[in-house]
């Protein structure tokens, strides 16, 4: 059976200020979705409503047709949740948190050695697992997290900035886990890292103010931006006045008195030094900020 996220008419306050206006979005099957956003669109604030730690104040959620505020229990182990800043107790060992998580999510012992020996295998965990939390590196509590996201097979799996705190070879490798696990479940991600999106979204969702400016898929989000963006060098004294006209997405360092921009502009209304460029996805991405 393929799986369902329904996401319909979530809006939500913190006292009267409005966090979140009306977000509607679905998705079926499998894949990854990036939810991207600047600091502060609201994107942890509807992670928390998708896996049910914060009620809306109108609309609902549905994993599978069911509603997640109304079936929480029936729900918990059909979803994964690996937090922005995941921590737990140092003194406890990341063997005894998997095997709480396990109790919680009503695994028995058998079901719970198995999927134990699997996740600590699946992410390299061995070297630590018997060791207190306390004593882990930024990267081995990331992996810990994702660990235990995934303790029993949840359909869906909601991560929040995945790839913050690692450094570039364990982000790699943990790219590589989520485009693995993207295989089996829905995954919806929150991220501002561009490359994490081109590494493994099938569909990208933008927020901004609380409000969805985009969605849809990756090639999408290029096309609407295409024929938007110019690139040009200049001297840079003329920097200016170049920044006083345009939107500045991207800059490569200067040499010898030059500078290479590229540039929004909407209305072809630009110098003929200027020349229209393909948008890179980080390009796309830095539109749709704007906006
Ligand atoms: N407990 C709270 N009380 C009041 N306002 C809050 C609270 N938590 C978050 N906010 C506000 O809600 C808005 C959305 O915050 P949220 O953490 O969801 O954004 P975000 O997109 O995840 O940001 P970031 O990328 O920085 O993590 C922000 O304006 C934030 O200041």
């Amino acid at each position: 059976m393929k799986n369902q996220l329904k996401v319909e008419n979530i809006s939500f306050n913190y006292l009267n200020k409005k966090i979140l206006l009306d977000i509607n979005f679905e998705y079926e099957d499998r894949g990854v979705i990036g939810l991207l956003g600047p600091n502060g669109s609201g994107k942890t604030t509807l992670m928390r409503i998708l896996v049910g730690l914060k009620t809306p104040k109108t609309g609902q959620v549905l994993l599978n047709n069911k509603s997640i505020l109304d079936n929480r229990k029936e729900l918990v182990n059909m979803v994964g949740y690996l937090p922005q800043n995941f921590e737990i107790y140092n003194y406890i060992s990341g063997l005894d948190f998997l095997s709480y998580v396990c109790d919680i999510k009503g695994l028995n012992n058998k079901e719970k050695k198995e999927q134990i020996d699997y996740l600590v295998e699946k992410f390299n965990l061995s070297s630590v697992i018997k060791k207190r939390f306390g004593s882990y590196s930024g990267g081995y509590k990331r992996r810990l997290g994702i660990a235990q996201a995934m303790i029993g097979n949840p359909q869906f799996i909601i991560i929040d900035e995945p790839t913050v705190g690692l450094d570039p070879e364990q982000r790699f490798e943990f790219r590589q886990y989520l485009a693995g696990i993207g295989k089996e479940s829905i995954i919806l991600i929150s991220t501002h890292i561009v490359e994490d999106i081109s590494f493994y979204c099938d569909k990208i969702i933008i927020l901004n103010q609380g409000k969805i400016t985009f969605d849809g898929y990756r090639d999408d989000l290029i096309e609407i931006v295409d024929g938007k963006i110019y690139e040009g060098i200049i001297n840079i004294e003329e920097y200016d006045k170049v920044k006083e006209n345009f939107r500045i997405i991207e800059q490569s360092g200067s040499e010898r008195g030059k500078v290479k921009l590229r540039v929004i502009c909407e209305d072809n209304n630009i110098s003929d030094r200027f020349t229209k460029v393909k948008p890179s996805l980080e390009n796309a991405y830095v539109y749709f900020q704007a906006r």
